[in-house]
């Protein structure tokens, strides 16, 4: 990689680079140290070596040279400052290295290293300015929303701020994909906001207050135009080449809950790879995403305040926060290594502490933060929500997080309420085979049935202490 050519010997300045890339320590050397070659390759492997080694958070995933390694806890192999290259015995060779990719354990790196800190310290002060093409690396503190809390004191107050909104139609109706950056990762967190009221050009046909994102519709730059605004998704009813109308900034408003509304119903999703692009079955997440959307775009029956009046309906009002906290914040490698143990007859919980994880490493702050920027949960202002889980710990760290929950809303999962329908008698005729459809966790899919599936539920219910009626042994086949 670091030659020229196919054919040219390693240059003593290859080299040096590649000690740099390899080391232990991360030294930045003085300009001009590398005789210029004939391409831009230097800028570009300094670059590769500065989004790597010890300055890199828990949520980035780290590309790296290690000894080859069986497991993470072995050789401190995520420790990359362990490594020296030099064998105990100077008499053995160098050790070989191989190139992989990794995610530091979150109790390692919560804490800040210096060159960490000191990157926060230097940038956060004088957040450049935010035009609709850029991507700051910093935001502005005017137009993201904050939170109050901060996981670490050492760290400046979380900020998310909404770079981009669109119209997505799914197999439930109508929802906008919001994308956000924030100040603590570099991740593209995201925020499915189900509002179809939105879509509706007369404000007079709301009943509820739009879920608008704050950031998202204040204003930018001095110089940001009609179109920079609408091309990010600042505009309000349905986009089209007739309607065309950029939204205006929302001031800061508190939206007083309405009589006999329902709170807006949340979730808070982390990313499964497996369960929700593949189709998995050994786990729910693909099943639980969709039956989110499912259940929060399903129309809202408001009692009328008098016996006289029928109850009216209106369209449904939430939102699915989605973070990019892979396997349980353990990343997508760790998972799959936990998924190989538990074929070897461990569950879920005992796979993760095996390999020197948590039981659950996740953090929901910036959910919190994402949904505050939304109007939602916030204490001072805005709406409590209720949320959409079996888990009791996720939701006392969302209250930790300054979160307003009203309520929690269970999730059954389809093919345990199948089931449980077909016992009953309740369950139509025709949906007797649905359950074995192949890829039916996916989008827009039906229950699914599959023996890793259930002993994930089980998991889930004995082990980490969700609230949900158990199905029992002997009970599955319909
Ligand atoms: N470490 C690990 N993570 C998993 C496994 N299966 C799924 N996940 C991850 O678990 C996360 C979903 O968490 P769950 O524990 O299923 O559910 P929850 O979010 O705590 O609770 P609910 O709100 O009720 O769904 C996703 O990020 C998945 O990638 C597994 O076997 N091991």
């Amino acid at each position: 990689m670091v030659r020229t050519t196919m054919h040219e010997p390693l240059m003593a300045s290859d080299a040096a680079l590649l000690d740099i890339l390899t080391g232990p320590q991360l030294v930045i050397p003085p300009k001009d140290t590398f005789a210029r070659r004939d391409a831009a390759l230097d800028p570009l492997m300094m670059a590769a070596a500065l989004a790597t080694g010890p300055h890199v958070t828990r949520n980035h995933y780290a590309h790296d040279f290690f000894p080859g390694v069986a497991l993470p806890t072995d050789e401190g192999s995520w420790d990359w400052t362990k490594f020296t290259g030099q064998s105990a015995d100077e008499s053995q060779p160098r050790k070989r290295l191989t190139y992989v990719s990794r995610q530091a354990p979150r109790k390692v790196k919560a804490e800040p290293t210096s060159v960490e800190k000191a990157n926060i310290l230097e940038v956060t002060p004088t957040p450049p300015p935010v035009s609709a093409d850029a991507h700051p690396p910093r935001l502005s503190a005017a137009s993201g929303a904050q939170t109050q809390t901060s996981s670490s004191s050492t760290l400046p107050p979380l900020e998310v701020k909404c770079m981009a909104r669109t119209r997505i139609p799914t197999p439930h109706g109508p929802a906008f994909l919001h994308i956000y950056h924030n100040n603590r990762d570099s991740k593209e967190h995201l925020a499915m906001v189900i509002d179809p009221g939105q879509l509706v050009e007369s404000s007079s046909a709301m009943v509820a207050p739009s879920i608008r994102s704050r950031s998202l519709d204040a204003v930018w730059s001095a110089s940001e135009t009609e179109m920079d605004r609408i091309t990010r998704g600042a505009y309000v009813g349905r986009l089209s080449q007739a309607h065309q109308r950029a939204s205006a900034p929302s001031a800061t408003r508190r939206i007083a809950p309405i009589d006999n509304i329902p709170s807006p119903l949340i979730r808070i999703h982390s990313e499964c790879f497996t369960g929700e692009t593949v189709g998995s079955m050994r786990c729910d997440c693909g099943e639980q995403l969709d039956e989110a959307i499912r259940l929060i775009s399903q129309p809202i029956t408001v009692p009328s305040a008098s016996p006289s009046t029928p109850p009216t309906q209106i369209p449904g009002r939430g939102a699915v926060v989605y973070l990019r906290q892979e396997g349980r914040g353990i990343g997508l490698l760790s998972k799959i290594r936990a998924y190989n143990l538990q074929d070897l007859g461990h569950d879920t919980v005992t796979a993760n502490l095996m390999l020197g994880h948590g039981a659950d490493e996740r953090g929901y702050d910036i959910a919190v933060a994402i949904l505050r920027d939304l109007g939602l949960g916030d204490r001072e202002q805005g709406e409590g929500v209720r949320v959409l889980t079996n888990n009791p710990d996720k939701v006392q760290a969302l209250e930790d997080d300054g979160l307003r929950v009203v309520e929690r809303v269970p999730m059954i999962p389809r093919s345990w309420r199948m089931r449980q329908a077909a016992q009953d008698g309740t369950l139509p005729s025709s949906h007797k085979h649905d359950e074995h459809i192949a890829g039916a966790t996916l989008i827009g899919g039906n229950a699914v049935y599959g023996q890793d599936l259930d002993k994930y539920l089980r998991t889930k219910v004995l082990r980490m202490g969700h609230i949900l009626p158990l199905w029992m042994d002997g009970e599955e086949d319909l």
